[in-house]
């Protein structure tokens, strides 16, 4: 369980981005959504220890964030940055797996298995030798989130996994995704995608000026007025509401509330 009480965050400038935020999560897909600026990347860094509160406290598995070094809290807290290429350093995907788990300690037995752990779950079996800057957006994407796997940890922080993919890279995305939820992880998902939240996400937490404006169910989410927070609510719920099918999470769950409904 990672928790969140009445945390405060003012960075150097006196920027206060955030105020008073309280939030939990377990073993499962949250997206944190919000507009530019509304404080989700600050309050994510939060959740490895990369930023320590102001005031109020982060406590993930047990572990007071003031008490642990990013090291020790990044084996729980997995983050997986926007644009993971820049991240890229090795010259095969292998070697690229295999350096946190190294960097741990493990021997060169426990390290190979990791990584060929990993790139099964991301579905990159057979890449090994290749090098990270051949692959395609989509794959690179798998590959980081592979590198933050090796570590093993609990929970994973996706920072707009999905922006620049197409729709099949998206696609390879999302199916990891709701293989790692379906293997217990927990999954913090930040992103401004509504039709990945629609698709993916179990709760959402909304986020605007650096206060909660918003923790509940998707459905709920989708029923507040999104403009007011410069989000738009996705192509397949307008038109589904317009035609009275109400809420529905896909295209096979919208033909299916029309053809019941015809019944
Ligand atoms: N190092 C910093 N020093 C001062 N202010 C900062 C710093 N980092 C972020 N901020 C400010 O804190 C506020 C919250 O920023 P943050 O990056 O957490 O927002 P965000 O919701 O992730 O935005 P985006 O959707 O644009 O990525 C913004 O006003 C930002 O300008």
């Amino acid at each position: 369980m990672i928790e969140v009480k009445n945390l405060w965050h003012i960075y150097e400038n006196g920027k206060e981005a955030l105020k008073g935020i309280d939030f939990k999560m377990g073993e499962e897909v949250v997206a944190l959504v919000g507009p530019n600026g509304s404080g989700k990347t600050t309050l994510a860094k939060h959740l490895n220890g990369l930023l320590k509160p102001t005031k109020g406290e982060v406590i993930v598995d047990g572990m007071n964030t003031m008490e642990h070094t990013v090291a020790e809290l990044s084996r729980v807290v997995g983050y997986v940055f926007q644009n993971p290429e820049h991240m890229f350093f090795e010259e095969s995907v292998f070697k690229e797996v295999a350096f946190g788990p190294k960097n741990l300690g493990l021997s060169e037995e426990e390290v190979e298995e990791r990584v060929r752990w990993a790139l099964r779950a991301v579905n990159l079996e057979g890449y090994e030798e290749r090098t990270p800057y051949s692959l395609s957006g989509g794959e690179k994407q798998r590959l980081a989130i592979a590198c933050v796997l090796a570590m093993k940890p609990k929970y994973l922080i996706l920072d707009e996994p999905t922006t620049g993919l197409d729709a099949r890279s998206s696609e390879s995305v999302v199916n990891v995704i709701r293989k790692l939820r379906g293997e217990g992880h927990g999954i913090l998902l930040i992103t401004h995608d509504m039709e990945l939240v629609l698709e993916l996400a179990e709760r959402v937490m909304l986020l605007n000026d650096g206060r909660k404006a918003f923790d509940g169910s998707v459905e709920e989410f989708f029923s507040l007025n999104l403009h007011d927070y410069g989000l738009e609510k996705p192509e397949l719920l307008r038109i589904s509401e317009k035609i009275g099918a109400g809420f529905v999470r896909s295209v096979s769950e919208l033909i299916e509330a029309l053809v019941g409904g015809s019944r």
